[in-house]
């Protein structure tokens, strides 16, 4: 490629049919608007349209940011779950605080999450691991996520043996595992327009409940 510059110019942004978004008909609550949108992605075909970035912060203050699934949101808050021996398990011990960011492309949507997490109390990180299929507790439980890895065939012996582990004991669980809780102070949505006239809408916590405002595009 002889001009990358020009190529990325060149490339379609908010492409296709974009659906409407009017914030004066939007819910109270942030969830249900993320339930509403999630639904909505994936009606469109999104792929996992429940992975989501999660951006942390270290102990030294670098940030980092990796994809990951959404496990549910309750009343507590959104929740995922991490290796907490993994880069990630480690910055939010040091710093239990993180943002979480969905992108469906195909509809040109962004939500924004921010806020304080904490780790559930060990029974519900245990439930969790233990409702992931073999081959995910088996990868987890070798719990050398991110270090370096000597070769492939290292890999293939490690996950062998792993799952030989859990097929002998089923109800093994990585006390390693643990399902973290943000509460959200945000949580913004942005509907992108062909004519760069975004729309965001941003519901702010407050002591009497969700503020929602506009925000300049
Ligand atoms: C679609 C997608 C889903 C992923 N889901 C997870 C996940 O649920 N848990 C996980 O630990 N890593 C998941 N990953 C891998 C992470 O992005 C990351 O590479 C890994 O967790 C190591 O991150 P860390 O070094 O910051 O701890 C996923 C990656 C993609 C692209």
């Amino acid at each position: 490629m002889t001009d990358l510059r020009q190529y990325l110019r060149g490339l379609p942004v908010f492409a296709g049919e974009l659906p409407a978004f009017d914030p004066a008909q939007a819910p109270q609550q942030p969830d249900t608007l993320f339930v509403d949108w999630l639904t909505t992605a994936v009606d469109a075909g999104v792929r996992e349209p429940h992975a989501m970035t999660l951006s942390t912060v270290d102990a030294d203050g670098r940030p980092s940011a990796r994809v990951l699934i959404l496990k549910n949101i309750d009343d507590h808050g959104w929740q995922f779950a991490v290796h907490a021996a993994s880069p990630k398990g480690q910055d939010l011990t040091r710093n239990p605080a993180a943002a979480l960011t969905f992108y469906w492309p195909a509809l040109a949507r962004q939500v924004r999450v921010q806020g304080p997490v904490r780790p559930e109390p060990a029974e519900r990180s245990a439930a969790d691991f233990l409702a992931r299929p073999t081959g995910s507790r088996a990868e987890a439980s070798i719990g050398r996520q991110s270090q370096p890895l000597a070769d492939r065939h290292t890999l293939d012996l490690a996950v062998r043996q792993a799952r030989e582990r859990i097929t002998d004991a089923p109800n093994f669980v990585d006390p390693n595992w643990t399902l973290y809780t943000l509460t959200a102070n945000t949580v913004e949505f942005w509907q992108g327009d062909k004519e760069r006239k975004h729309t965001r809408l941003r519901y702010a916590h407050s002591a009497d409940g969700w503020v929602r405002e506009l925000l300049w595009p």
